[in-house]
């Protein structure tokens, strides 16, 4: 099922034409505005919404640390950053539902231990919510991070056999990583995870503009870099198809994110369609690229409800 909310002046036909593709007729200056998220945020100015946006990830973290049904800095391979941390529901069964949430912060910044957002709605769910740490630059490659974030799910499926799902959720760059999980090779890792789902906020699927921006560009020294990492890319030029059939996918944006992200989001949920994933998309109304994650600590928040769902 593939379900797309139509908006007036979307193009709508099909095809992902990458020759054609908007960011190649843009300047360098108008390449780091749209890469540059806090540069949208309405409500608050960028470096406000920065400041904002960590201290909201330090207050939820810590409380829902308070709750003190966490298992924290797990290890899930031998490198110093790979660990994560296990926020657990009141009822521990078997058979619980995992979220694993990767954050975002460009590959970057950022860290697990500011990112519990959703932890204390889902939990109260029975749902157990995974926050994974991932080495960001300049420590870590590409590469190395997808491989990092392949391995955590290696992990939860391993340390949780009867888990009843694991669904992953990222933001922005976490998106990134988390939809290079549709390409993973299962196989080499002697598990294949009980992937249910994916919920995508605010992602970048197509890694060639950012090695056009200033900020992003020395993550990425070489075009094969970009498209070897690149989930849309990849699976224009590889289709892979679901272990499980029922799998799905949510693609969202927010309003307010820039027209190079909404560009994004659209052209892989429609590449997902395409290749038979069972996608969506769904943006975000009046959501800027921060508050579409912030809200999820709400639990009427629409996305909040979705993955209840
Ligand atoms: N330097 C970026 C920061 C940024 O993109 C960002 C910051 C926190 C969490 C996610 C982000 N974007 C994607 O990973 C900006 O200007 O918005």
């Amino acid at each position: 099922m593939c379900v797309w909310w139509y908006k007036a002046g979307m193009d709508v036909s099909g095809g992902n034409h990458r020759h054609e593709a908007p960011w190649k007729r843009m300047s360098k200056e108008e390449l780091d505005n749209q890469y540059s998220p806090s540069r949208w945020v309405v409500r608050l100015g960028a470096e406000e919404a920065m400041r904002t946006y960590s201290q909201i990830g330090n207050e939820v973290s810590k409380r829902a640390r308070a709750t003190g049904r966490s298992l924290l800095n797990v290890p899930y391979g031998d490198g110093d950053g790979e660990k994560l941390d296990i926020y657990l529901p009141e009822a521990v069964s078997e058979a619980m539902p995992f979220l694993v949430f990767f954050h975002g912060g460009y590959w970057q910044s950022g860290s697990k231990d500011t990112s519990a957002f959703m932890v204390n709605p889902l939990t109260a769910q029975g749902v157990a919510v995974v926050i994974v740490a991932y080495d960001i630059a300049p420590k870590g490659t590409l590469d190395q991070m997808v491989d990092q974030v392949t391995q955590s799910i290696v992990f939860v499926q391993k340390q949780y056999p009867g888990n009843q799902g694991i669904y992953l959720c990222g933001h922005s760059a976490g998106a990134h990583l988390a939809a290079m999980m549709l390409l993973a090779d299962w196989t080499k890792h002697g598990v294949t995870p009980n992937l249910k789902g994916f919920f995508l906020l605010s992602g970048v699927y197509d890694l060639e503009p950012i090695m056009h921006t200033s900020e992003n560009a020395p993550l990425l020294p070489a075009l094969e870099d970009a498209q070897r990492n690149s989930p849309l890319w990849q699976l224009e030029t590889a289709p892979t198809r679901p272990a499980d059939p029922a799998c799905r996918i949510l693609v969202t944006v927010g309003q307010h994110d820039s027209p190079e992200f909404h560009r994004q989001s659209r052209e892989f949920y429609q590449t997902l369609c395409q290749g038979g994933w069972k996608a969506s998309f769904e943006e975000l109304h009046d959501m800027d690229h921060f508050e579409i994650l912030w809200n999820l600590t709400q639990e009427d928040y629409v996305l909040t409800q979705s993955l209840f769902k």
